[in-house]
């Protein structure tokens, strides 16, 4: 579990987080969505001890990050994964990791097989395409076998294999119990993989619950109608108080309405529909209706 409490960082005038508290629970994926710049790889950090809060605290099962005596065996995360020895091989990365943590090297080896980089295991860590250095900087998350994981865009630059493997994975640690945190911008990918949401903007926490019920709240489905008779299917509609646009393509979409109402409305003046169909809401279209309509939580706000 992951306890933020009234969590604050300043940089000079420059507030990236600001009287952040929620708590991550585990068993599930959360994810952490967030505009640019809206403090979330700022809050993973102060999570990690790599940077210090202004104000506020972060408890990573019950305790300070610093006061976790081999660190690696409580929490493991993947922030850079350019921050590796370029001159080492993945193997003897790895190795040099645990040996910090008092980490047996069997397990070295077991988190190569777990993240498939076995066959490349003696080869120079620097000379690793994007989707391996991902992966390295994986096994390193792994290698103490943490409760707790916190991921800053995993899938960033994978191929589409690469974000499947990550997402299945990040879906397997959850079932197991562990606590997993994976911030990241696409909303496709984080519909298919987290369970629960943490939503901040400008350093604030916007919202704190699970997809479905944000999809809900911030998105409305639509019933897409294909006719030969837009504009007496559309009278039909608003004659109900059923809002309807057209679509690009010509269809209308009606919005806050059952298919079979739509269907009963047209059938009910004899009026010929070809196609109907339910669009459900998306992920992406709720972040954007939460974060894109509030101006002040776009990229390059967080200065006052
Ligand atoms: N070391 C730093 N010094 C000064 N300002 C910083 C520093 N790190 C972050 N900031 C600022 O803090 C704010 C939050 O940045 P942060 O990188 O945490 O956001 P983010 O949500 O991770 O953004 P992105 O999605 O773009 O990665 C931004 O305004 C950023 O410019």
């Amino acid at each position: 579990m992951i306890d933020v409490r009234n969590l604050t960082k300043r940089y000079g005038g420059t507030v990236a987080v600001d009287g952040l508290s929620f708590t991550v629970r585990p068993g599930r994926v959360t994810g952490f969505l967030g505009p640019n710049g809206a403090g979330k790889s700022t809050t993973m950090r102060m999570m990690l001890g790599l940077d210090r809060p202004t104000a506020g605290r972060v408890l990573i099962g019950g305790r300070r990050y610093r006061d976790l005596a081999e660190p690696l065996r409580h929490v493991g995360a993947l922030l850079d994964p350019g921050a590796v020895h370029g001159g080492r091989s993945a193997y003897r990365h790895l190795l040099w990791l645990a040996r910090a943590n008092r980490i047996p090297e069997a397990r070295v080896r077991r988190v190569l097989e777990l993240t498939g980089l076995e066959d490349v295991a003696s080869r120079r860590a620097g000379g690793f395409s994007l989707g391996m250095a991902q992966r390295l900087g994986i096994a390193a998350a792994l290698l103490g076998d943490p409760p707790v994981l916190l991921f800053d865009e995993p899938a960033n630059g994978l191929d589409p294999e690469g974000v499947l493997w990550i997402r299945n994975l990040m879906r397997d640690l959850a079932a197991q119990g562990r606590t997993v945190l994976v911030s990241s911008h696409l909303m496709g990918e984080t519909a298919v993989t987290a369970d629960h949401l943490i939503v901040i903007g400008r350093g604030r926490l916007l919202a704190d619950t699970t997809v479905r019920e944000f999809v809900a709240a911030h998105a409305r489905s639509r019933v897409r109608v294909r006719t030969p008779e837009p504009e007496r299917v559309r009278d039909a509609l608003a004659a109900a108080g059923i809002p309807v646009r057209q679509a690009a393509d010509g269809a209308l979409e009606a919005h806050g309405a059952e298919a079979v109402k739509v269907g009963e409305l047209a059938a009910a003046r004899g009026l010929a529909v070809h196609e109907i169909s339910t669009e459900s809401a998306s992920l992406e279209e709720a972040f954007l209706r939460l974060t894109g309509q509030a101006a002040e939580y776009r990229a390059g706000g967080a200065s006052r």
